[in-house]
């Protein structure tokens, strides 16, 4: 073996050398494998994402990821490799096979970042039985009987901000409206799934309590890719470090509702923590699942309602057009429409949810065993695929001037537009609450109309600026709306 006695010599005649160069060479070995070599490696991309995983990591931490790999589609493609072992895939057909069809494949492990004091919550697990024996569980509070059932409580939230904001909008200083919707949703989650009334749109203060904690949650986006180890590693090394007196309260908040909610549950109530403890779920767990509720109930409604106001603030001619349907209708009794049945109001929240970005980056699935093919294209089982709603919402050949606030698109739909409508998800594992969400849209969209309260609202922010995390965080944490009262 004179190669192994050359390599051996080399070592023992320059112990530094060898240390330094040995991992340069490896390095190098990894690289040109996964270029050239790797099973994804027929995937066209920029090199850097081909050899090492930090590109991502790098696009993800300063919130930017959705954008950059847009601008890849532009360049290489459907399909374009962002990480060694991950494609991202800009073709609405895809979704059937990730997502929908027999379950979809698998969510991927990075979901377990989400995970919340130590439990798989039914978002963040990956197992399919974990999942269902949940999912099953709470399922009926978000049919659309359970909805109607209890649409008069979700409508007297949906009343309560609109007083608020009506309030707020007599002064002449800006009022933050993302603040006032994040409160109606926590308040509409809390009262049709907790059977329990957060309050949140009667604080007085300019955050709202739970603001902190839901935007925590939010900035672990920032990590989603890491491997989990990595992830909590690097969690407890912020906590310690960074430790912020207003979201260490938040926590505590939520966590004092939380567990007062669960102690007075029992085990007969048939709200969402009642059914969890009759599936046999822990108390602790229970709280956990609660809390991922309050943030993901919270997060990206509160997203998608503000941009609803900005939008009709900025296009007066929309919010007229809204409001004479509304009133059109208003006048029938009983014999109205509901609001799913108006038109231009429905056509004005999917707008809103295409455009909003609340969830703009890739959901990545995992190709199970037996590999996958697509339109001709191989991914080897265990490499990591989806699809995002930046690069499906904002395809311009679908959605012409994808970027602007046009609900008229809506009124005579293609099936392409419905096909890459992506802001729920899809499948199995699209958002479980999103009747609830669409109701809350509705409502809110609704009153809005019928109260004029946006008359004379003028947006302040020439432009509401995101970082692309799993759940977008609006730079600043303010959408304005200020009203001339002189
Ligand atoms: C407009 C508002 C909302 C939007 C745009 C939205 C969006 C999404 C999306 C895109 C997913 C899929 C994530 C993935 O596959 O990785 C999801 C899942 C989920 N959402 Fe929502 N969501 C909204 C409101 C809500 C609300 C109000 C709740 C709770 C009350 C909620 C709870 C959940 C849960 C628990 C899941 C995980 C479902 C599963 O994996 O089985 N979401 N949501």
């Amino acid at each position: 073996m004179p190669i192994l006695e050359l390599v051996v010599g080399i070592t023992k005649a320059y112990p530094t050398t060898t240390a330094i160069i040995a991992p340069l060479f490896l390095l190098c070995l990894r690289s040109i494998y996964r270029v050239f070599l790797h099973p994804l490696s027929h995937i066209p991309g920029p090199v850097v994402p081909k050899i090492t995983s930090l590109w991502l990591y790098y696009h993800a931490y300063i919130g930017d990821e959705a954008s950059t790999i847009r601008k890849l589609h532009a360049r290489y493609g459907a399909y374009v490799r962002v990480s060694p072992n991950e494609v991202d895939i800009g073709d609405a057909d895809a979704i059937q096979a990730i997502y929908v069809s027999k379950g979809g494949f698998p969510k991927a492990d990075c979901y377990a970042n989400f995970d919340i004091d130590g439990h798989k919550t039914i978002f963040s697990t990956t197992d399919h039985e974990h999942r269902a024996a949940r999912a099953k569980a709470v399922m009926p509070l978000f049919s659309t009987k359970a909805l109607r059932d209890n649409e008069n409580a979700i409508r007297a939230c949906v009343d309560r901000m609109i007083e608020r904001l009506k309030l707020e909008s007599q002064d002449t200083k800006p009022v933050n409206v993302l603040n006032l919707t994040r409160s109606l949703a926590v308040d509409a989650v809390s009262t049709h799934l907790f059977r329990e009334n957060y309050n949140g749109v009667s604080e007085k203060g300019p955050n709202l309590s739970v603001s902190a904690f839901v935007d925590a949650f939010v900035a672990v986006g920032r990590f989603f890719y890491l491997p989990t180890m990595v992830f909590v590693w690097l969690e407890w090394a912020i906590t310690k470090w960074q430790a912020d007196r207003e979201t260490d309260d938040s926590m505590m908040i939520v966590d004092k509702f939380v567990s007062n909610l669960v102690a007075n549950t029992t085990s007969k109530s048939t709200t969402y923590p009642g059914r969890l403890l009759a599936a046999g779920i822990s108390d602790s767990e229970v709280k956990a699942q609660c809390k991922d509720l309050v943030f993901a109930g919270t997060d990206s409604t509160g997203m998608n309602l503000a941009i609803i106001m900005r939008s009709l603030t900025l296009y007066p001619e929309k919010y007229d057009k809204l409001k004479e349907e509304v009133n059109n209708n208003t006048p029938r009794g009983s014999d109205a429409q509901d609001v799913q049945a108006l038109p231009y109001l429905n056509a004005i929240v999917r707008e809103a949810l295409r455009i909003s970005m609340a969830n703009p980056t890739r959901l990545p699935h995992v190709v199970p065993v037996g590999g996958w093919t697509f339109r001709g294209i191989r991914f080897p089982a265990g490499s990591l695929v989806g699809c995002s709603g930046h690069e499906l919402h904002f395809n311009s050949a679908v959605f012409p001037q994808p970027t602007k606030f046009v609900p008229e698109r809506w009124l005579e739909a293609t099936e392409e537009m419905s096909k890459n409508w992506f802001a729920f998800g899809a499948g199995s594992r699209a958002c479980i609450a999103r009747n609830l969400a669409t109701l809350e849209l509705q409502l809110a969209t609704e009153k809005l109309a019928r109260s004029n309260v946006l008359d004379g609202s003028k947006a302040v922010q020439e432009h509401v600026e995101i970082y692309e995390w799993f759940n977008s965080k609006v730079k600043g944490e303010k959408i304005e709306l200020v009203w001339n009262r002189s």
